[in-house]
Protein backbone atom coordinates (compact mmCIF):
# COMPACT_ATOMS: atom_id res chain seq x y z
CA UNK A 1 0.00 0.00 0.00
CA UNK A 2 1.23 3.30 -0.96
CA UNK A 3 -0.24 5.25 2.17
CA UNK A 4 -0.43 8.53 -0.19
CA UNK A 5 -3.37 10.13 1.11
CA UNK A 6 -2.59 9.44 4.56
CA UNK A 7 0.74 11.23 4.24
CA UNK A 8 -0.76 13.82 2.60
CA UNK A 9 -3.08 14.55 5.31
CA UNK A 10 -1.15 13.91 8.06
CA UNK A 11 1.64 16.48 6.53
CA UNK A 12 -1.09 19.29 6.19
CA UNK A 13 -2.97 18.56 9.40
CA UNK A 14 0.68 18.63 10.61
CA UNK A 15 1.37 22.04 9.29
CA UNK A 16 -1.15 23.84 9.91
CA UNK A 17 -1.08 22.77 13.42
CA UNK A 18 2.47 24.40 13.59
CA UNK A 19 1.03 27.10 12.67
CA UNK A 20 -1.53 27.27 15.74
CA UNK A 21 1.64 26.36 17.97
CA UNK A 22 4.13 29.26 16.00
CA UNK A 23 1.56 31.77 16.80
CA UNK A 24 1.42 30.45 20.91
CA UNK A 25 4.78 30.25 20.89
CA UNK A 26 5.35 33.73 20.29
CA UNK A 27 3.08 34.73 22.99
CA UNK A 28 4.22 35.85 26.32
CA UNK A 29 0.77 33.92 28.29
CA UNK A 30 0.17 30.55 26.62
CA UNK A 31 -2.47 29.20 29.54
CA UNK A 32 -0.63 26.12 31.19
CA UNK A 33 -2.46 24.11 33.17
CA UNK A 34 -0.36 21.23 35.34
CA UNK A 35 -1.80 17.78 34.31
CA UNK A 36 -1.92 15.37 36.95
CA UNK A 37 1.42 13.79 36.62
CA UNK A 38 2.80 17.37 37.32
CA UNK A 39 3.72 17.80 33.58
CA UNK A 40 2.80 21.12 31.84
CA UNK A 41 -0.01 21.61 28.79
CA UNK A 42 -0.65 24.84 27.08
CA UNK A 43 -3.18 26.30 24.83
CA UNK A 44 -1.03 25.21 22.30
CA UNK A 45 -0.90 21.57 23.21
CA UNK A 46 -4.98 21.63 23.12
CA UNK A 47 -5.44 24.16 20.00
CA UNK A 48 -2.67 21.52 17.77
CA UNK A 49 -4.97 18.24 19.07
CA UNK A 50 -7.95 19.68 17.86
CA UNK A 51 -7.57 20.61 14.52
CA UNK A 52 -4.92 17.40 13.72
CA UNK A 53 -8.32 14.98 15.09
CA UNK A 54 -10.40 16.79 13.34
CA UNK A 55 -8.54 16.32 10.10
CA UNK A 56 -8.42 12.67 10.74
CA UNK A 57 -11.98 12.68 11.37
CA UNK A 58 -12.98 14.19 8.19
CA UNK A 59 -10.62 11.80 5.97
CA UNK A 60 -10.02 8.46 7.86
CA UNK A 61 -13.85 8.49 10.05
CA UNK A 62 -13.08 4.42 11.57
CA UNK A 63 -9.43 4.91 12.25
CA UNK A 64 -8.78 5.21 16.25
CA UNK A 65 -6.39 8.02 17.33
CA UNK A 66 -4.03 7.72 20.78
CA UNK A 67 -3.69 11.39 21.63
CA UNK A 68 -1.91 12.64 24.30
CA UNK A 69 -4.15 15.26 25.34
CA UNK A 70 -8.46 15.14 26.70
CA UNK A 71 -10.35 17.94 27.52
CA UNK A 72 -11.82 17.10 31.08
CA UNK A 73 -9.88 20.54 32.10
CA UNK A 74 -11.35 22.72 29.84
CA UNK A 75 -14.76 22.01 30.29
CA UNK A 76 -13.81 23.40 34.02
CA UNK A 77 -12.58 26.10 32.59
CA UNK A 78 -14.38 28.40 30.17
CA UNK A 79 -11.48 30.98 29.80
CA UNK A 80 -8.96 28.60 28.70
CA UNK A 81 -11.70 26.62 26.26
CA UNK A 82 -12.56 30.28 25.03
CA UNK A 83 -8.93 31.35 24.43
CA UNK A 84 -8.22 28.07 22.48
CA UNK A 85 -10.99 28.10 20.45
CA UNK A 86 -10.39 31.54 19.17
CA UNK A 87 -6.99 30.41 18.07
CA UNK A 88 -8.06 27.36 16.79
CA UNK A 89 -11.07 29.25 14.94
CA UNK A 90 -8.44 31.84 13.00
CA UNK A 91 -5.80 28.97 11.91
CA UNK A 92 -5.67 28.12 8.80
CA UNK A 93 -3.57 26.72 5.61
CA UNK A 94 -2.91 29.75 3.02
CA UNK A 95 -3.69 27.30 0.33
CA UNK A 96 -8.09 26.85 -0.17
CA UNK A 97 -7.39 22.94 -1.81
CA UNK A 98 -5.18 22.16 1.17
CA UNK A 99 -7.50 23.63 3.71
CA UNK A 100 -9.85 21.69 2.52
CA UNK A 101 -8.41 18.57 2.99
CA UNK A 102 -7.65 19.02 6.40
CA UNK A 103 -11.30 19.50 7.01
CA UNK A 104 -11.86 23.17 6.56
CA UNK A 105 -12.55 24.67 10.25
CA UNK A 106 -13.74 22.89 13.06
CA UNK A 107 -17.59 24.25 13.32
CA UNK A 108 -17.98 25.17 17.15
CA UNK A 109 -16.20 25.18 20.80
CA UNK A 110 -18.31 22.53 21.66
CA UNK A 111 -17.36 20.17 18.22
CA UNK A 112 -13.51 21.37 19.59
CA UNK A 113 -14.13 20.01 22.43
CA UNK A 114 -15.31 17.18 21.19
CA UNK A 115 -12.75 16.49 18.91
CA UNK A 116 -9.63 17.06 21.58
CA UNK A 117 -11.25 14.08 23.16
CA UNK A 118 -11.19 11.42 20.74
CA UNK A 119 -7.87 10.83 21.24
CA UNK A 120 -8.74 8.43 23.87
CA UNK A 121 -8.16 5.08 21.64
CA UNK A 122 -6.45 2.22 23.81
CA UNK A 123 -4.06 1.77 21.23
CA UNK A 124 -3.23 -1.82 20.30
CA UNK A 125 -2.38 -4.63 17.50
CA UNK A 126 -5.01 -4.41 15.47
CA UNK A 127 -6.96 -1.93 12.77
CA UNK A 128 -5.73 1.42 12.33
CA UNK A 129 -4.54 3.87 14.92
CA UNK A 130 -2.94 7.18 14.58
CA UNK A 131 -0.39 8.28 18.06
CA UNK A 132 -0.49 12.19 18.16
CA UNK A 133 1.37 14.38 20.10
CA UNK A 134 0.52 18.09 19.40
CA UNK A 135 3.20 19.15 21.16
CA UNK A 136 6.19 17.31 22.06
CA UNK A 137 8.53 18.93 24.06
CA UNK A 138 5.89 21.14 26.00
CA UNK A 139 8.75 22.15 28.37
CA UNK A 140 10.98 23.09 25.65
CA UNK A 141 8.37 25.26 24.17
CA UNK A 142 7.63 26.95 27.41
CA UNK A 143 11.26 27.87 27.55
CA UNK A 144 11.66 29.16 23.79
CA UNK A 145 13.08 25.75 23.02
CA UNK A 146 12.87 23.05 20.18
CA UNK A 147 9.32 21.36 20.15
CA UNK A 148 7.75 19.41 17.43
CA UNK A 149 4.03 18.47 16.42
CA UNK A 150 3.93 14.69 15.70
CA UNK A 151 1.83 12.45 13.95
CA UNK A 152 1.89 8.28 12.74
CA UNK A 153 -0.29 5.76 11.54
CA UNK A 154 0.03 2.65 12.74
CA UNK A 155 -1.62 -0.47 11.20
CA UNK A 156 -1.16 -4.02 13.05
CA UNK A 157 1.42 -2.70 15.58
CA UNK A 158 3.48 -1.44 12.42
CA UNK A 159 3.73 2.23 11.92
CA UNK A 160 3.45 3.00 8.27
CA UNK A 161 3.64 6.89 7.96
CA UNK A 162 4.98 9.32 10.29
CA UNK A 163 5.22 13.48 10.36
CA UNK A 164 7.27 15.89 12.35
CA UNK A 165 7.45 19.20 12.43
CA UNK A 166 10.10 21.23 14.02
CA UNK A 167 9.40 24.95 13.82
CA UNK A 168 12.64 25.90 15.17
CA UNK A 169 14.91 24.00 13.89
CA UNK A 170 17.14 25.35 10.86
CA UNK A 171 15.46 24.79 7.57
CA UNK A 172 19.05 23.59 5.90
CA UNK A 173 19.39 19.97 6.45
CA UNK A 174 23.29 20.67 6.30
CA UNK A 175 23.37 23.55 9.43
CA UNK A 176 25.60 21.68 12.28
CA UNK A 177 23.49 20.67 15.25
CA UNK A 178 23.57 22.67 18.10
CA UNK A 179 21.50 23.89 21.30
CA UNK A 180 20.83 27.43 19.88
CA UNK A 181 17.01 27.99 19.70
CA UNK A 182 15.14 30.41 17.59
CA UNK A 183 15.91 33.99 17.40
CA UNK A 184 13.03 36.44 17.34
CA UNK A 185 12.21 36.23 14.13
CA UNK A 186 12.50 32.58 13.56
CA UNK A 187 13.77 33.50 10.15
CA UNK A 188 15.50 30.48 8.46
CA UNK A 189 13.86 28.19 10.43
CA UNK A 190 10.40 25.49 10.48
CA UNK A 191 10.86 21.98 9.26
CA UNK A 192 8.62 19.24 8.12
CA UNK A 193 10.07 15.35 7.96
CA UNK A 194 8.01 12.95 6.77
CA UNK A 195 8.29 8.88 5.75
CA UNK A 196 6.47 6.43 4.62
CA UNK A 197 7.64 2.39 5.40
CA UNK A 198 9.75 1.37 2.58
CA UNK A 199 9.69 4.74 0.87
CA UNK A 200 12.43 6.50 2.44
CA UNK A 201 12.40 9.83 4.38
CA UNK A 202 12.37 13.35 3.58
CA UNK A 203 12.35 16.86 4.88
CA UNK A 204 11.20 20.52 3.64
CA UNK A 205 10.74 23.85 4.92
CA UNK A 206 7.58 24.26 6.97
CA UNK A 207 5.79 26.60 4.84
CA UNK A 208 2.78 28.35 5.58
CA UNK A 209 1.24 27.62 2.48
CA UNK A 210 1.56 24.72 -0.24
CA UNK A 211 4.06 22.12 0.71
CA UNK A 212 7.07 23.08 -0.47
CA UNK A 213 9.17 19.96 -2.32
CA UNK A 214 9.96 18.15 -0.41
CA UNK A 215 14.50 16.19 -0.26
CA UNK A 216 15.44 13.07 1.30
CA UNK A 217 17.41 12.82 4.07
CA UNK A 218 19.85 10.05 5.31
CA UNK A 219 21.79 9.77 8.24
CA UNK A 220 25.46 10.10 8.05
CA UNK A 221 28.12 7.63 7.79
CA UNK A 222 29.82 7.56 11.05
CA UNK A 223 33.97 6.04 9.57
CA UNK A 224 35.30 6.69 13.10
CA UNK A 225 32.58 6.85 16.21
CA UNK A 226 34.74 8.77 18.49
CA UNK A 227 33.82 11.76 16.20
CA UNK A 228 29.96 11.53 16.45
CA UNK A 229 27.56 14.05 17.93
CA UNK A 230 25.03 12.50 20.31
CA UNK A 231 21.98 13.89 21.04
CA UNK A 232 19.71 13.89 24.37
CA UNK A 233 17.41 15.77 26.30
CA UNK A 234 17.32 19.10 28.26
CA UNK A 235 15.84 17.51 30.86
CA UNK A 236 17.53 15.28 33.27
CA UNK A 237 14.13 13.90 34.56
CA UNK A 238 13.61 12.23 31.18
CA UNK A 239 16.93 10.54 30.59
CA UNK A 240 20.10 9.82 32.55
CA UNK A 241 22.36 12.32 31.26
CA UNK A 242 24.86 10.48 33.60
CA UNK A 243 24.59 7.21 31.96
CA UNK A 244 24.64 8.54 28.75
CA UNK A 245 28.00 10.54 29.77
CA UNK A 246 29.60 7.21 30.50
CA UNK A 247 28.02 5.59 27.25
CA UNK A 248 29.51 8.32 24.95
CA UNK A 249 33.07 8.38 27.01
CA UNK A 250 33.40 4.31 26.28
CA UNK A 251 32.87 5.05 22.59
CA UNK A 252 35.76 7.65 22.68
CA UNK A 253 33.44 10.28 22.05
CA UNK A 254 34.76 13.35 23.46
CA UNK A 255 32.49 16.13 21.84
CA UNK A 256 29.72 17.89 24.16
CA UNK A 257 26.14 16.41 23.69
CA UNK A 258 23.60 18.17 21.92
CA UNK A 259 20.56 18.42 24.32
CA UNK A 260 17.46 19.43 23.09
CA UNK A 261 13.60 18.93 24.20
CA UNK A 262 11.01 16.90 21.70
CA UNK A 263 11.24 14.09 18.72
CA UNK A 264 13.44 17.00 17.30
CA UNK A 265 16.53 14.67 18.37
CA UNK A 266 15.08 12.23 15.66
CA UNK A 267 14.82 14.42 12.49
CA UNK A 268 18.16 16.00 13.63
CA UNK A 269 19.65 12.50 13.54
CA UNK A 270 17.82 10.95 10.60
CA UNK A 271 18.92 14.33 8.13
CA UNK A 272 22.25 13.82 9.49
CA UNK A 273 23.08 16.31 11.07
CA UNK A 274 23.80 14.79 14.56
CA UNK A 275 25.04 10.87 14.52
CA UNK A 276 23.16 9.30 18.27
CA UNK A 277 19.82 9.62 20.19
CA UNK A 278 20.56 8.10 23.23
CA UNK A 279 17.86 7.90 25.97
CA UNK A 280 18.58 6.02 28.92
CA UNK A 281 16.10 5.54 31.70
CA UNK A 282 16.25 7.65 35.15
CA UNK A 283 13.55 5.51 36.92
CA UNK A 284 12.59 2.01 36.30
CA UNK A 285 8.90 2.42 36.41
CA UNK A 286 8.74 5.05 33.40
CA UNK A 287 6.70 3.66 30.60
CA UNK A 288 7.72 5.46 27.33
CA UNK A 289 3.96 6.35 25.58
CA UNK A 290 4.17 5.34 22.13
CA UNK A 291 3.34 8.97 20.73
CA UNK A 292 6.71 10.52 21.60
CA UNK A 293 8.40 7.60 19.45
CA UNK A 294 6.41 7.02 16.81
CA UNK A 295 6.70 9.53 13.93
CA UNK A 296 10.57 9.55 15.16
CA UNK A 297 11.18 5.87 15.06
CA UNK A 298 10.31 5.71 11.30
CA UNK A 299 11.58 9.04 9.81
CA UNK A 300 15.12 7.34 11.23
CA UNK A 301 14.78 3.92 10.24
CA UNK A 302 13.83 5.47 6.98
CA UNK A 303 16.66 7.30 6.43
CA UNK A 304 19.09 4.76 7.56
CA UNK A 305 18.56 4.11 10.97
CA UNK A 306 18.35 1.52 13.63
CA UNK A 307 16.23 1.98 16.57
CA UNK A 308 16.21 -0.01 19.74
CA UNK A 309 16.00 -0.02 23.49
CA UNK A 310 18.47 -0.22 25.96
CA UNK A 311 18.57 -4.20 24.98
CA UNK A 312 18.43 -4.16 21.75
CA UNK A 313 14.73 -4.54 21.13
CA UNK A 314 12.99 -2.53 18.47
CA UNK A 315 10.32 -0.61 19.90
CA UNK A 316 7.02 -2.31 19.62
CA UNK A 317 4.16 0.24 19.20
CA UNK A 318 1.48 -2.99 19.60
CA UNK A 319 1.21 -2.80 22.76
CA UNK A 320 -1.57 -0.09 23.67
CA UNK A 321 -0.98 3.62 24.56
CA UNK A 322 2.39 3.23 26.19
CA UNK A 323 5.96 1.09 24.73
CA UNK A 324 5.39 -1.43 27.87
CA UNK A 325 8.40 -3.76 26.99
CA UNK A 326 10.73 -1.29 26.00
CA UNK A 327 13.01 1.03 28.04
CA UNK A 328 14.91 3.66 26.83
CA UNK A 329 16.08 4.19 23.57
CA UNK A 330 19.01 4.07 21.13
CA UNK A 331 18.94 5.45 17.93
CA UNK A 332 22.23 5.35 15.84
CA UNK A 333 22.90 4.75 12.30
CA UNK A 334 22.84 1.00 10.86
CA UNK A 335 26.64 0.08 10.62
CA UNK A 336 27.29 1.36 13.87
CA UNK A 337 24.12 0.78 15.98
CA UNK A 338 25.35 -2.90 17.56
CA UNK A 339 28.94 -0.96 18.81
CA UNK A 340 26.91 1.91 20.65
CA UNK A 341 24.66 -0.97 22.22
CA UNK A 342 27.61 -2.89 23.33
CA UNK A 343 28.74 0.27 25.25
CA UNK A 344 25.62 1.14 26.59
CA UNK A 345 25.34 -3.04 27.93
CA UNK A 346 28.69 -2.60 29.66
CA UNK A 347 27.56 1.08 31.30
CA UNK A 348 24.32 -0.59 32.37
CA UNK A 349 26.42 -3.95 33.25
CA UNK A 350 28.67 -2.29 35.38
CA UNK A 351 26.20 -0.05 37.90
N1 LIG B 1 10.34 10.18 33.55
C1 LIG B 1 10.32 10.32 32.22
N2 LIG B 1 11.16 9.60 31.45
C2 LIG B 1 11.16 9.73 30.12
N3 LIG B 1 10.33 10.60 29.46
C3 LIG B 1 9.47 11.35 30.16
C4 LIG B 1 9.42 11.25 31.58
N4 LIG B 1 8.49 12.10 32.03
C5 LIG B 1 7.97 12.70 30.93
N5 LIG B 1 8.54 12.25 29.80
C6 LIG B 1 8.24 12.62 28.41
O1 LIG B 1 9.38 12.93 27.66
C7 LIG B 1 8.95 13.72 26.56
C8 LIG B 1 9.92 14.81 26.27
O2 LIG B 1 11.15 14.25 26.05
P1 LIG B 1 12.42 15.16 25.97
O3 LIG B 1 12.80 15.50 27.37
O4 LIG B 1 13.39 14.29 25.27
O5 LIG B 1 12.03 16.34 25.17
C9 LIG B 1 7.64 14.33 26.90
O6 LIG B 1 6.66 13.85 26.03
C10 LIG B 1 7.44 13.87 28.32
O7 LIG B 1 6.12 13.55 28.60
P2 LIG B 1 5.04 14.69 28.96
O8 LIG B 1 4.44 15.10 27.65
O9 LIG B 1 4.07 14.01 29.82
O10 LIG B 1 5.78 15.84 29.62
MG1 LIG C 1 5.72 14.21 24.13
MG1 LIG D 1 2.93 16.53 24.22
MG1 LIG E 1 3.00 16.45 27.65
Amino acid sequence: MSYRKELRVAELAVQRAALLTQRVFHEKAKGTLSKDDKSPVTIGDFGAQALIIHAIRRSFPTDEIVGEEEASSLRENKALADQIWRLVNSTKLEDEAAEEQVGGPIKSQREMLQAIDEGQSPGGSRGRIWALDPIDGTMGFLRGGQYAVCLALIVDGHIKVGVLACPNLPVDDSTPLSADVANDSGEGRGVLFSAVLGSGATSRSLSRGALEKSQSIHMKDVPNITHAIFCESVEAGHSSHSDQADIAKKLGITRQSVRMDSQAKYGSIARGAGDLYLRLPVRADYEEKIWDHAAGDLIVREAGGHVTDVEGRRLDFSLGRTLKENKGVIAAPKAVHEHVLDAVRSVLDSK
